[in-house]
């Protein structure tokens, strides 16, 4: 569905992505892992068309979409979740989705600003599709309660809520588990499978790597920028690179 070719990005004399390669494959699960500062948000940034890449190449569905703009990268499908720092605390829940789909798949102002009768109509469809994102996360009955008033988990479902509302084909998660206790953990990763079932492909950033080696289908493992290994949870759990670099030779699966 995805296929990343020898991807990097420079910034400054530090190469944060080295020419990583990775096929992202519909309908699985793909994890992301690696130390901190090993590349893995930059690695997102790049393939949800935030940042540009120094070089490589990102075909989605056949075509070649390298350098497009995180707008359009939406609208051809790629959707990735911010930190719930992002989220406009003093907004309701449901404003927060139509904003930021507005945010997410629109350029102009225009229509916004002089509330023509296709932004209207575009609107209600952003609300509809919001309503259904909220009830896909089990968080439908907060939608009009202020951000600033939900807990730390529902702000988390609230996120995925965003970026489902685009009507994504590949969903990019950056640490959907990260500051959440054991119950809520399990709780976003049956979230997770129930978007994989719902025929979503998605990519995961997370540190929890209990969650990830039951959730996976694949996972690569970048340090220092590049990719180290690649495969199933059970070989990544015995690759011997992995654990060194990685785990500190501490980590047993
Ligand atoms: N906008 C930027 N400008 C300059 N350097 C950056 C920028 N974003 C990331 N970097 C650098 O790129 C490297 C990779 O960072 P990145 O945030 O992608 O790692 P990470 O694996 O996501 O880490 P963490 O797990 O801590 O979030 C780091 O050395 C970081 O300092």
């Amino acid at each position: 569905m995805l296929k990343i070719e020898q991807l990097t990005k420079q910034f400054g004399g530090n190469v944060a992505v080295n020419s990583v390669d990775l096929e992202v494959k519909q309908g699985n699960i793909t994890a992301i892992i690696g130390p901190n500062g090993a590349g893995k948000t930059t690695f997102f940034n790049l393939i949800s068309g935030t940042f540009r890449p120094t070089s490589g190449r990102l075909i989605l569905e056949g075509q070649d979409v390298t350098n497009k703009p995180s707008y359009q990268m939406a609208r051809l499908g790629v959707a990735r979740t911010f930190q719930t720092t992002k989220l406009f605390e003093q907004a309701t829940v449901i404003d927060n989705l139509i904003v930021g789909h507005r945010l997410r798949t629109k350029t102009g102002l225009l229509g916004a600003l002089f509330r023509t009768k296709q932004y209207r109509q575009e609107e209600e469809k952003c609300r509809e599709k919001a309503m259904e994102a909220l009830r896909f996360v089990d968080a439908e009955q907060l939608a009009h309660r202020p951000v600033a008033n939900i807990s730390q988990e529902a702000k988390k479902r609230v996120a995925i809520a965003l970026a489902l509302a685009t009507d994504p084909k590949i969903v990019l998660l950056d640490e959907p588990a990260g500051g959440i206790n054991a119950d809520e953990t399990n709780g976003l990763a049956e979230l997770v499978r129930k978007m994989k079932q719902a025929g979503y492909t998605v990519c995961i950033i997370e540190h929890k790597m209990q969650m990830i080696m039951n959730l996976a289908d694949r996972i690569m493992v970048l340090n220092q920028g590049a990719k180290i290994a690649e495969g199933t949870p059970s070989e990544i759990s015995r690759n011997e690179t992995v654990i060194q670099a990685y785990l500190g030779g501490a980590y047993h699966a």
